[in-house]
């Protein structure tokens, strides 16, 4: 069971981009290699998860990205640690693997079953997806190029 208390945050971004999500596919270590996640990390002593997310983004996608909301809830991983969600828009840069992976797509949120989440990821996806997700015209709703 996962230690609510101890357990060290590696936060995540759903980077979108009128209204597409981005996914990442892991290089490494090999038992998660192949699977898609939200790319980000661990935090370091002393940042906050936004300050965690925008280093983590620069560093393996080469881009500037400004965290927007949390989507609430907590997704256990392996022992001691739990995935935290970040919305972020995209300021500027075009995302490339540079670190931790070898493959990014851009997935609409009808596409987000083409690729295959690590299992731990699924329901931060979904719940992600559903804060990112246009509404109808009109209800002001989404998360599109403003
Ligand atoms: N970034 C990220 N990591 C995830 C996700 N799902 C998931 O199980 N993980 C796991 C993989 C890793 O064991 C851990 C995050 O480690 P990481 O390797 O991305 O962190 P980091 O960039 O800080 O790397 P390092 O300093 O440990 O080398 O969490 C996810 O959606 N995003």
């Amino acid at each position: 069971m996962t230690d609510r208390v101890t357990a060290r945050v590696v936060v995540a971004g759903a980077v979108y981009d009128q209204g597409r999500l981005l996914a990442a596919r892991r290089s490494a270590p090999p038992a998660l290699a192949g699977g898609w996640e939200l790319p980000g990390g661990k935090l370091e002593p002393g940042e906050t998860p936004e300050q965690a997310l925008v280093r983590e983004l620069r560093e393996e996608l080469g881009v500037e990205a400004e965290p927007v909301e949390r989507v609430p809830g907590e997704w256990p991983l392996g022992p001691g640690y739990v995935l935290q969600v970040w919305t972020a828009r995209l300021l500027s840069g075009d995302p490339r693997p540079l670190e931790d992976h070898d493959e990014l797509r851009w997935l609409a949120v009808d596409e987000l079953d083409s690729v295959e989440w690590l299992p731990q990821d699924r329901p931060a996806v979904e719940a992600a997806a559903r804060r990112i997700a246009p509404g109808p015209p009109g209800s002001g709703g989404g998360a599109g190029r403003r």
